[in-house]
């Protein structure tokens, strides 16, 4: 089973253009876990532009479903999410000044450091996820953190799904093949949409979850969030 986890980043993102409280955050999660989603991802980044660290607390008891949050373990970030102790943290190697994630970890020249935060995660009873580019070295390279899962950084599949290639999609099969025999969960993210949501389930053997954001609020603008959840739900069944 792959479980549907929304991005709320873009609710905050709305949010925050007024400055006030329209549309509120943690009504929007609470609702769209009372719509069928199965878990709430946040990717607090250090400018506070969309999802701030207040809000991360304000989510803690209102996700009943599984929290994830992602983020580069930067002492604020690793502070927070101790404290907190979500489902899940997912480490994303961000730049400060990133639009958005635009890369994996290089899971092999990190690995002291993945090794030591993921420890410390696990030891707080966190579930970890160490966010890769589709290449079976960095899969092998997590392996040796201990994290729990990966999560396969699928923009480059998005993008050339989006112009036909459906090729696109081989490095992530083997990927998640390779993961599965070396017990490590298989997440997926980033640019996941109801165009190619469908087809990249079918192609990634255990898929666990997927967090989904930008396209899923996008599309809701025109079909309603209740139903866009719902027709995620039924193209991951
Ligand atoms: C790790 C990942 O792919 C997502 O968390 C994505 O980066 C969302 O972050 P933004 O909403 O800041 O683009
Ligand atoms: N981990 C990926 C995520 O949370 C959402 O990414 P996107 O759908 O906003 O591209």
């Amino acid at each position: 089973m792959t479980k549907l986890s929304v991005n709320i980043n873009k609710i905050a993102t709305l949010r925050n253009s007024r400055g006030g409280d329209m549309p509120n955050v943690v009504q929007f999660a609470k609702d769209v876990q009372k719509f069928g989603a199965e878990g709430v991802t946040i990717h607090p980044r250090p400018d506070e532009r969309h999802i701030r660290y207040q809000d991360a607390y304000d989510l803690k008891s209102e996700v009943y479903t599984e929290y994830n949050i992602e983020g580069n373990p930067i002492e604020k970030f690793t502070n927070m999410v101790l404290e907190i102790k979500p489902t899940q943290v997912t480490l994303v190697p961000d730049a400060v000044d990133a639009i958005t994630s635009n890369a994996g970890w290089d899971t092999i020249k990190h690995k002291d450091f993945l090794v030591e935060m993921i420890q410390e995660f696990k030891q707080n009873g966190i579930r970890t996820s160490v966010f890769v580019d589709p290449d079976l070295k960095q899969i092998e390279g997590a392996k040796e953190t201990g994290t729990d899962r990966i999560e396969l950084y699928t923009e480059a599949f998005a993008h050339q799904y989006s112009l036909g290639n459906h090729e696109a999609i081989k490095p992530y099969a083997a990927c998640a093949e390779l993961a599965n025999e070396l017990g490590l969960g298989v997440n997926a993210g980033h640019d996941l949409s109801l165009d190619n949501i469908q087809f990249f389930k079918q192609h990634i053997p255990g898929l666990l979850e997927v967090s989904i954001g930008h396209a899923l609020i996008s599309e809701s603008l025109y079909l309603g969030i209740e139903n866009v959840v719902q027709m995620y739900l039924r193209k991951l069944k």
